[in-house]
């Protein structure tokens, strides 16, 4: 480790955390930043996956308007101190001989960040933040208010920073030294946060059900988990709807605001009754479908559209599910309950208003974009819509100017559809779990962006997981160059049925594999098929459907990789793909086929595939080779076609051997080619 005291003098003499601060440039110590840079780069020269992103340094010149730059840089290695240091020399910053170094090592775990923040104009950056995460607790992001009881289980895990209305600029900044951000509606968690994080953003928790405000594809392209917390403010929402259908019709909001204002109005807010009416809900999921229980409560017909609700759902609590049309050109009241979404933007609009009972009431506590909010004052003025109460809203808040608002035909309320007690404690405690349970690696049940996979099925898929995972990063290992993999094709032999053995995991930890050793890109069951499909490379899965007890999910896992050519010749099967093939074996993934060799080594540590004309003495001439190199050898095991005949050994090694030891191996007369693969 650092020494804490290393750091905090560094940090105190130049290192700044508070964004708002402005420093003269002369401020910033060129040659203790080197130093420090130096101290790192010692102590971190072994990890190669540096994420980098220079375009930011050119933000150097000055020529950014902003006031503090927009970007901030991630790393987790030294290449990247390598290269800043590489960079700020050819920028004339001078560094002193890096002569000094420390004894201890940095922890790897944690990543280190450092932002760019060059003032208005200046020529140079004016603060460098450099942290260094010192323990391995993760950092979440409360970018808005949260309930103390989801706050409580955050910080028994984590560092929580609640810092609320951060500009975008802002939220970009402080994203890259976060592992989690937990927002409500009003953060827009856009691509360019995705991307200012740098990879360490590994999941973003929506404090409740909408999540129009996060872009789910840039989350997804960036391997970020999205999770939300779907069902705590469903009583809320479906509460304050029944609240606004009751004060519009009897004109609560307006008679009070008269009143208050000396007036006495008894005639003006003469009121319509609910009893008998007809209430249509549009979007019969959890909220609708309790705003529908509330509203027979009170007398009221109610029908539904949903295009994916099940009609007996509706048909238990008295609702008949009927069409768009239907719904709209019969309701005196219309209440919208569906999510925001392209199919569901604008529906309410001047062609579907003109389709509804002159003197229509419309509730909205859903999402804002669901109307045309031009066309709704439209069919206000006009007296097709009588009255509308609103929670939500397109912009929000909205402009103090807008005619909606100002309307006095409509009732609104701040996006109040969430806001109880009860119903903030309990989605601040469903997302909390839900962000705490993602950063320790669990599928979390609320995700958004990913497959749920119970937690019955996963740990029964385990050891099957990492088998997968690493049959993909032999696979690839074994192609000539590791690139040009575009077709591959995935046998499961297994006697479940096949809704009974959920394959997206395994195919996800294929792609891991197969992707991770030949990129820098970190893939994960959340954007697996994405990096897939990015990369061109096509994965097509199979099942052999085995005549043995279904007790066992799997039997055996086999990946092929077609129209390649191969490092290790033994490794293209008869039909001239690179194949290879694996098993659990007492919960131990095990390599159990090349090519057409069957082999039995378990996989751990890394492998030496050796083709070999089989002969007595081979594995004590390989062995002693390693023996001599101290590389401990875990286990060997040879497949030949025939005695005397090819063979191939597979030697599991628990140490890399150097290169001249794999030549001696090679230069062994009977060997005929080797390969040396990691897992
Ligand atoms: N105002 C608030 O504070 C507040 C609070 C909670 C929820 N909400 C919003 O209310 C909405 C519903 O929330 P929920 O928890 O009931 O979600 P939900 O997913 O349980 O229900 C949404 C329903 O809409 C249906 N739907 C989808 N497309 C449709 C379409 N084209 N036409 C009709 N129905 C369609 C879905 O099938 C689903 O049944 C969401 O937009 C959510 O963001 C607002
Ligand atoms: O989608 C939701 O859950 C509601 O709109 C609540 O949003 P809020 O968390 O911003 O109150």
């Amino acid at each position: 480790m650092v020494p804490k005291s290393l750091l905090s003098c560094v940090s105190n003499s130049l290192f700044f955390h508070n964004p708002e601060s402005r420093f003269p440039s002369s401020s910033f110590n060129v040659p203790v930043f080197a130093w420090f840079c130096f101290a790192l780069f010692e102590f971190d020269h072994e990890h190669a996956n540096a994420w980098t992103n220079f375009k930011s340094w050119d933000s150097w010149n000055g020529n950014s308007n902003k006031p503090y730059l927009s970007h901030s840089l991630i790393f987790n290695s030294s290449q990247f101190l390598h290269n800043l240091m590489a960079t700020a020399t050819s920028r004339t910053l001078r560094f002193p001989s890096p002569s000094l170094s420390l004894s201890s090592r940095l922890p790897l775990s944690s990543a280190f960040s450092v932002s760019l923040r060059p003032h208005r104009g200046a020529a140079r950056p004016l603060v460098v933040l450099v942290s260094a995460g010192l323990n391995a607790k993760p950092t979440v992001l409360v970018a808005e208010k949260l309930g103390d009881a989801g706050l409580k289980l955050l910080k028994e895990f984590a560092n929580v920073d609640c810092s609320y209305n951060l500009s975008t600029e802002e939220l970009c900044t402080k994203i890259s030294l976060c592992d989690a951000l937990i927002v409500r509606s009003g953060t827009k968690v856009s691509r360019e946060v995705f991307e200012s994080s740098g990879g360490r953003l590994k999941v973003v928790g929506r404090a409740g059900v909408g999540i129009d405000n996060v872009d789910l594809a840039a989350a997804t392209e960036h391997g970020c988990l999205v999770v939300n917390a779907p069902t705590a403010n469903t009583v809320a929402a479906a509460e304050h709807g029944i609240a606004l259908l009751a004060a519009m019709a009897r004109n609560v909001a307006q008679a009070d605001a008269s009143v208050k204002a000396g007036k006495w109005q008894r005639n003006k807010y003469v009121g319509v009754s609910l009893v008998g009416k007809t209430l249509a809900v549009l979007g019969f999921g959890k909220v609708g479908s309790e705003v529908a229980r509330r509203a027979k409560g009170l007398g009221m017909n109610v029908i539904a559209h949903d295009p994916y609700a099940p009609a007996d759902r509706a048909r238990a609590i008295g609702v008949e599910l009927v069409s768009f049309d239907e719904a709209i050109s019969s309701a005196d009241f219309i209440s919208l309950h569906m999510p925001l979404t392209a199919a569901t933007s604008k529906i309410l609009n001047d062609e579907t208003f003109a389709k509804m009972k002159s003197g229509v009431r419309i509730v909205n506590v859903a999402r804002g974009g669901v109307i045309d909010e031009d066309a709704l004052v439209r069919a206000l003025d006009s007296g097709i819509v009588a009255q509308a109460a609103l929670d939500v809203f397109t912009e929000e808040p909205p402009p103090k100017d807008s005619k909606l608002i100002l309307h006095e035909l409509v009732t609104a309320t701040p996006h109040l559809g969430a806001s109880t007690t009860e119903a903030q404690e309990g989605v601040a405690i469903e997302i909390a779990e839900a962000v705490v349970g993602a950063l320790r690696g669990e599928l979390a049940a609320t995700a958004v962006n990913a497959p749920m996979v119970p937690s019955e099925v996963l740990s029964e898929l385990k050891p099957f997981v990492d088998l997968a995972e690493k049959l993909g990063r032999l696979a690839v290992q074994l192609v000539a160059g590791g690139s040009g993999v575009k077709t591959v094709k995935v046998t499961y032999a297994t006697a479940r049925a096949p809704d009974d053995l959920d394959t997206r995991l395994l195919r996800a930890m294929i792609t891991k594999g197969l992707i991770e050793p030949i990129s820098s890109v970190f893939v994960n069951l959340v954007n697996a098929d994405f990096s897939a499909k990015q990369r061109g490379i096509r994965i097509t899965e199979e099942r052999i459907l085995l005549d043995a007890s279904p007790e066992n999910p799997l039997e055996f896992i086999q990946v092929q990789i077609a129209n390649v050519e191969s490092r290790f010749a033994s490794a293209i099967s008869d039909s001239g793909e690179i194949k290879v093939e694996g098993r659990v074996k007492d919960g131990i993934p095990h390599l159990t086929k090349v090519g057409s060799f069957d082999v039995d080594v378990s996989l751990e540590g890394s492998i030496i595939l050796c083709r070999q004309v089989d002969q007595p003495g081979m594995i004590g001439k390989v062995g002693s080779v390693l023996g001599e190199e101290n590389v401990n050898v875990s286990f060997m095991s040879v497949g030949r076609i025939a005695p005397r005949k090819h063979a191939v050994m597979a030697i599991g090694v628990d140490e890399q051997p150097c290169k001249e030891s794999l030549k001696k191996i090679g230069d062994i007369p009977a060997v005929e080619e080797l390969v040396f693969l990691k897992l």
